[in-house]
């Protein structure tokens, strides 16, 4: 049995697809369950930032993530394959007309992407304040949180519809199949032939 550490949301969904097409039978999680096991595969149905977890203490010997989330966890995984999915960038959100300002003494940001903001800042030797949030980043300079944000943008749409402008890029992230060690030596054929197969429907 090989388990695979999914994250809710559309991610999961399109791994599902490809495993589908890789393995001729089709991946679905009934109704409210968080494990589905069919074709000696247990998939788990968990949230995007505790993918990592999961598969770094061995509860899944696999996982799907994106970057973004496996940069700020920081665990020892192995990375397999880039999935091509859940494609989208880690990028400042600046209020309309407005620049970084490097020259201030200290910047506030608000994220949900802390540790990656605090490296940004340490590579340029500025002063940051990072203020931790859950969600609606885009809210944070509208109401005086914070001077600017760090969130995901795709289409940048949320942050236009909110009044900020996309600022500079700090990565780009798509979703990947990544491995715990010992599971990897472990399980090593099995876990390369499924790599190798859902390399094909890429
Ligand atoms: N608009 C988007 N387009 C493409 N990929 C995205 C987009 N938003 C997020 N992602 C990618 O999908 C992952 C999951 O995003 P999602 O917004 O579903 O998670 P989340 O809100 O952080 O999860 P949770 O609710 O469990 O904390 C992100 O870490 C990122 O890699
Ligand atoms: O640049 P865009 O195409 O607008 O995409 C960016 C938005 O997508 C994500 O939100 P999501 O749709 O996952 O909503 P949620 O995080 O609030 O659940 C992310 O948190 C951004 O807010």
């Amino acid at each position: 049995m090989l388990t695979i550490a999914l994250p809710k949301g559309r991610i999961a969904k399109e791994t599902l697809d490809k495993f589908q097409k890789a393995f001729n039978e089709e991946f679905i999680f009934e109704d409210r369950k968080l494990i589905l096991e069919k074709q000696n595969f247990r998939f788990l149905n968990v949230r995007n930032q505790d993918v990592p977890t999961y598969v770094m203490h061995g509860a899944a010997d696999l996982g799907v993530v994106g970057l973004d989330v496996l940069e700020e966890k920081e665990y020892d995984l192995i990375k397999l394959l880039d999935l091509q999915l859940g494609k989208c960038k880690v990028a400042f959100g600046l209020r309309k007309g407005e620049e970084l300002d490097f020259s201030k003494s200290e910047i506030t940001v608000a994220t949900k992407h802390e540790k990656i903001a605090k490296k940004y800042f340490e590579q340029k030797a500025m002063a940051v304040e990072i203020i931790k949030l859950y969600g609606s980043i885009e809210l944070a300079p509208l109401v005086g949180l914070s001077d600017c944000i760090v969130d995901i943008v795709e289409t940048g749409t949320t942050m236009k519809q909110n009044g900020l402008e996309v600022g500079p890029t700090i990565m780009e992230s798509s979703a990947h199949l990544i491995a715990n060690k010992n599971s990897f030596y472990a399980k090593k054929d099995r876990i390369l032939d499924l790599k190798n197969r859902i390399q094909e429907v890429i």
